[in-house]
């Protein structure tokens, strides 16, 4: 059995990777990183340690990788043999990739009719629909009827903290113990397959709210206020406890409106939301406030961790999310010089300011009791 994962980084090799190698794939890494992907073939193998008071180490083998700017060919015939393809490459990334896909699933239909699944394994909501929605716009209507029958991109949620990697060893990844791989059963194609550790569910909407809505709303939070507290680390800023407050009092928020919406038992939620504060404060992890921070575009959408449950707290819940509102000013006040979405951000809030910026990048119009209550914490 063949998987190609799409991005052999922190997650790809420390989370999908491992996984899928334990289930029996030979797994085939496409990234871009040439220093990571001749590592990967020279070695065929790397180590995944935990990060806990165990530091117990497993070898995950039967792997190999492509580089996709040197031998795009190469990808292609992999996607024409694989039994699975799997993508951690980040959301923006997803587009790009979307074309070489395309080019390989196109080859893969003339040659078989055996089904496939693609599963985006990204923090977003809809990742793999999204990475179809762009696959599917380079292809005529007949190709998109044919890759109907064959193909399938179910959703995912995934869940494990690898922080940025500062090994001598380039291809050992330190990871949490937790993890957790839900996907879309229902929009799966021909067998369900085994692969220990991963879920399959019917209704993946509850999974992945819960997910990005209490692990990443509850990072962010704790990344942006630690950040402009001058703090380096998320342990850092855990252990702070103005910052330390205010991530627990969001997650109470963002907790008020899942529990609404999904009808989930309070007590168990608040079990969820106080494991998810331990992991955040595990002793064992370096993980940079830059990582947890990346992307503050991207974080501020509408469909994201920050505007998404503030927006449904006003449906579900009555009073304001008012820590919410703290973590977005503070998202909005992010101008770390070395991220390049945090560049951006910053220059487009001088040139057209707070209001339009909240208006054109997290869509939240003037008037809204949200745009006010934004405006409010980023005056204090
Ligand atoms: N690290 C975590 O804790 C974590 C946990 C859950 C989900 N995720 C999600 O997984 C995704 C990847 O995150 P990460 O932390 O592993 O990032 P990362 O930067 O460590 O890995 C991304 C990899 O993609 C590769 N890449 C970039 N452009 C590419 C291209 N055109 N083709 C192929 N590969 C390309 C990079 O070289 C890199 O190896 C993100 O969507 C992230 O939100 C991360
Ligand atoms: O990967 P991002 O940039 O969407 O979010 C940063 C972190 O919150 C994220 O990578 C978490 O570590 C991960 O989602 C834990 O499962």
């Amino acid at each position: 059995m063949l998987a190609v994962h799409f991005g052999a980084g922190n997650i790809g090799r420390g989370f999908i990777g491992s996984l899928l190698s334990d289930a029996g794939y030979e797994v085939c890494f496409v990234d871009v990183n040439a220093e990571v992907v001749d590592l990967l073939n020279g070695k065929r193998k790397y180590r995944v340690v935990l990060a806990d008071e165990t530091s117990e180490e497993t070898t995950v083998t039967n792997v190999r990788a492509i580089n996709s700017m040197q031998n795009p060919e190469k990808v292609l015939e992999a996607i024409s043999e694989a039994d699975i393809v799997t993508t951690a490459v980040g959301p923006n990334v997803l587009v790009i990739i979307s074309q070489l896909l395309a080019h390989g699933l196109r080859k893969r239909v003339e040659q078989t009719d055996k089904p496939l699944n693609i599963i985006a394994c990204e923090n977003m909501i809809g990742g793999s629909e999204f990475l179809k929605k762009h696959v599917y716009d380079k292809l005529s209507n007949d190709e998109k009827n044919k890759f109907d029958q064959t193909f399938a991109f179910p959703n995912a949620a995934v869940d494990r903290i690898v922080p940025n990697q500062t090994n001598d060893d380039k291809l050992m990844v330190k990871v949490e113990p937790f993890y957790e791989w839900v996907v879309d059963r229902l929009n799966m194609i021909g067998d369900v397959p085994s692969i220990e550790g991963a879920t399959f569910v019917e209704d993946l909407t509850p999974f992945i709210e819960r997910k990005l809505f209490t692990v990443n709303t509850g990072h962010a939070a704790c990344a942006y206020l630690g950040y402009l507290a001058g703090l380096k680390t998320i342990k850092d800023a855990m252990e702070n406890e103005d910052v330390f407050q205010a991530v627990v009092d969001t997650l109470k928020e963002t907790g008020a409106v899942l529990v609404k919406k999904y009808n989930f038992d309070s007590d168990e939620h608040m079990n969820y939301v106080n494991k998810i504060v331990g992991r955040f404060k595990n002793p064992h992890i370096n993980d940079e406030i830059p990582r947890v921070a990346r992307g503050p575009i991207r974080k501020l959408g509408p469909n994201d961790r920050l505007i998404s449950p503030a927006v449904q707290h006003y449906k579900y819940v009555n009073g304001q999310p008012v820590n919410l509102a703290k973590a977005i000013a503070a998202a909005l006040n992010y101008d770390f010089s070395e991220d390049e979405e945090a560049v951006s951000l910053q220059s487009k809030i001088k040139e057209v300011g707070y209001e339009k910026t909240i208006e054109e990048i997290c869509q939240v119009p003037k008037g809204h009791p949200l745009f006010e209550l934004i405006m409010q914490k980023l005056t204090k």
